[in-house]
Order: structure tokens, then C-alpha cells, then sequence
């Protein structure tokens, strides 16, 4: 078992492990009702941790909700506001979310929101949720107009990355949340991207690195007033491709074309040019790295991107690995052949 510490205001620990479910008890002092919200995918995972707070005493209330970005909705949040109603949840109380980062998102805007904010427990069950989605307390769900565009900063009690659940976890989705740990390769730590060319045996350690590179970046900049916008590299054009195709594109799958936009866009605004390093990695891995849909669409939904400024589009680049800047691009020529580049 590891332990890795999130500093920050709200400090907190994130425990990486087999079996580190049942010590979820630990996160809940003084809570005597949790909601523990779930997908069917990990109902295996969820009666465990049912099962531990109920042995500590408290009456657990379990929510299965839709998978994947199907759950990520308004009305599915309202469904639980309801379900936490009826069971007389108070703000000493908690809620719980074993799942993929959707889950989290979706279980930690719930608890964001109830009575406004009461204290919640991620219990990742895949990749990206635990190297990512997890930690940082980044919550949300999407609207018609885009991906998490409704959300809180909300940071948890404390987060299980619940490596026994990889087993069961589909190997496309295992490949996929590789994507967000070359992220954390580029953007921070290079030593990942030697790794990823053996990522089962390095697969421990790829994951610690990935959460030791968020675990900093989030203790630092919270509310993303800065650094932490170095953690939306490639995702400019992702949550636009994910939008576009209707969710039906997973979060990992659209990063990797993401990140091979942002090294192009990179490239052609004077920078080092890492397309084909990061093509050759991604590749590697089984990821995608070409893309071919209508650009106005895809120009449309960018517009909406968290990190834009006024009309600006922003993007985050590189000036060298683990150099990330966030800079504005403003020539829409440029971005247009960037994205020509996909095709190639
Ligand atoms: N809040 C953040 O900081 C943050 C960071 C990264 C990603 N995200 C969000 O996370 C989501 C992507 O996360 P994801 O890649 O985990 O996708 P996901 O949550 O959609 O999970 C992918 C699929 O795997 C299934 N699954 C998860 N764990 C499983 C297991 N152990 N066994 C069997 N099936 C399992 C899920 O039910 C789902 O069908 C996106 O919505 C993205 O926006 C949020
Ligand atoms: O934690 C962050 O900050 C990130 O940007 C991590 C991303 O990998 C993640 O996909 C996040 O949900 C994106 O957030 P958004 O603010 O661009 O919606
Ligand atoms: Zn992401």
C-alpha cells in the first residue's frame, strides 16, 4: 500500500492499493449516513465498501447510477439530491463514489452541492480514475452545450485508488486511461514516458508517478488560477471531439488525439516540435492519434473551453518536456492545418 499526501488547505490522502476499499471507514469519523453511488460495472467493488461502513456503524444508502457520461447529468444528480432527501442526509454526513472518473464526478458534484458541500470519499476503479479523476476535487457533469461545463471545486476527505478492480476493468479502458498518464509524462514528468513502453510491468508505478504529478499540481493551484491548467494539455480539442461524437468517443481516446493536436499547434507557434514522439507513444500503447470530422464543428465547441479568455482561445504547449505554458492562439489558419495535421 501506498500513501501519497495532497497538501493545500484541504489536505488529504489518496491510498493506492489491492483491496484498500474497506478502509474508507476511515475517511467518515463522525458521519452516521453515507451514500455510496456506484455504476453496475463495480457493484463488486461497492458492496465493499457498503459492507465495511456498515460494520462502523452507519446507515449506508446505495445509489447505483447510469455508466459512463450518462451519468454525468443534471437529472441523474438530481436523483440523488432526491435519494440523500429522503434518507435525512446532513452535512455531518458523507458520500461515497466507487467508479471510473466519470463516477467520481458525478458522485463528487453530488456531495459538492448537497446542502452545499458535504464531505465525500472517491474509491477509483479505473485509471484515469485514479491518476486523475479522483484527486483534485474537480467536479461536474456536462450539459447539451458541452463537457463539465457545471461543476465545483470540491475537494474529498480522502481518495482509494482500488487496484484489485483493475482486473475486471475492460482492456480498452485500460488503454485508454494511459492516455492522461503520457499527459503527466509531457507536462511534468519525463521518466513516465520511458516507462510507458513497458506499461504492464511498469503499470504500479506509472500510476504513483501520474498521482504524484497531480498531487502536486492541485496542492498548489486548487482552483486552476494558473499551474494547474498545465493538467488540461490535449484537452482543448478532446472535450470538443468527445462533444462532437456524442460521448460516444471515451475521455482517454480523445486526450491522445488532444495531445497530438496540441504538439502540432505547439510546433507550428515556434515551439519544439513533439508530434511524432507523442504519435510513436500513443501509438505504441493502441491509442488513437488521427481524427477526421467537420472542423467548424469541432472550432464551435472549443469556444467553450474553460480556459479561454474573452474570444481567445488558450491553449496549454510546450516549451520543452515538462515545460508547459498556456498561451493564447489566435490565428485561426494555424489551428485549422494543425488539425489538417490529424489526417496525416
Ligand atoms: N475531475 C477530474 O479532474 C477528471 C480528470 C480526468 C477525467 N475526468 C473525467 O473522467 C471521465 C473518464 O474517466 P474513465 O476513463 O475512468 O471513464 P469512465 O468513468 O466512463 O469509465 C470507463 C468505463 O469503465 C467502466 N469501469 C470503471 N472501472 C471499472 C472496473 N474496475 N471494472 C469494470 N469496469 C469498470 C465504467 O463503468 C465505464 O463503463 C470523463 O468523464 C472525464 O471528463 C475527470
Ligand atoms: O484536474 C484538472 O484540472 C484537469 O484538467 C484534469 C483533466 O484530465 C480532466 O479531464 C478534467 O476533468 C478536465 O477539466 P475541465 O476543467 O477542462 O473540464
Ligand atoms: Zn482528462
Amino acid at each position: 500500500m501506498t500513501r501519497i499526501s495532497v497538501g493545500g488547505d484541504q489536505p488529504y490522502d489518496v491510498i493506492i492499493g489491492d483491496h484498500v476499499s474497506p478502509q474508507v471507514a476511515g475517511f467518515v469519523e463522525g458521519a452516521s449516513r453515507a451514500a455510496v453511488i456506484f455504476t453496475a460495472s463495480v457493484s463488486h467493488d461497492a458492496s465493499h465498501a457498503v459492507h465495511s461502513l456498515i460494520d462502523a456503524g452507519l446507515e449506508v444508502t446505495p445509489i447505483e447510477v447510469p455508466d459512463a457520461e450518462a451519468g454525468k447529468t443534471v437529472q441523474v444528480a438530481s436523483g440523488c439530491w432526491d435519494k440523500l432527501a429522503a434518507n435525512g442526509f446532513t452535512r455531518s454526513d458523507v458520500v461515497v463514489g466507487v467508479g471510473g472518473g466519470a463516477l467520481t464526478d458525478i458522485a463528487g458534484f453530488v456531495a459538492a452541492t448537497w446542502l452545499r458541500g458535504v464531505r465525500w470519499v472517491p474509491i477509483a476503479t479505473s485509471i484515469n480514475g485514479m491518476v486523475d479523476a479522483a484527486i483534485g476535487g474537480k467536479t461536474g457533469i456536462n450539459i447539451s452545450a458541452g463537457k463539465n461545463l457545471v461543476g465545483s471545486f470540491h475537494p474529498p476527505a480522502g481518495v482509494l485508488c482500488e487496484l484489485s478492480a483493475l482486473r475486471s476493468l475492460p482492456p480498452a479502458q485500460l488503454t485508454a486511461g494511459l492516455a492522461e498518464v503520457v499527459k503527466c509524462g509531457f507536462i511534468a514528468d519525463p521518466v513516465i514516458l520511458e516507462l510507458v513502453a513497458t506499461p504492464t510491468e511498469s503499470l504500479r508505478e506509472l500510476i504513483e508517478r501520474s498521482i504524484r504529478v497531480k498531487a502536486h499540481v492541485v496542492a498548489n493551484d486548487l482552483k486552476e488560477s494558473g499551474l494547474r491548467e498545465i493538467l488540461n494539455y490535449g484537452h482543448t480539442l478532446a472535450h470538443a471531439i468527445e462533444k462532437v461524437e456524442g460521448y460516444t468517443w471515451s475521455h482517454g481516446n480523445a486526450v491522445a488525439v488532444g495531445m497530438v493536436y496540441a504538439a502540432s499547434v505547439g510546433a507550428r507557434t515556434g515551439r519544439p516540435d513533439f508530434t511524432e514522439q507523442t504519435r510513436k507513444l500513443l501509438l505504441d500503447l493502441g491509442l488513437p492519434i488521427g481524427y477526421e470530422g467537420d472542423w467548424s464543428a469541432l472550432r464551435a465547441a472549443m469556444a467553450i473551453d474553460k480556459k479561454s479568455r474573452g474570444g481567445a482561445l488558450r491553449f496549454v504547449l510546450l516549451d520543452d518536456l515538462a515545460r508547459p505554458v498556456t498561451v493564447p492562439v489566435d490565428d485561426e489558419d494555424l489551428l485549422m492545418r494543425a488539425y489538417e495535421d490529424l489526417r496525416a
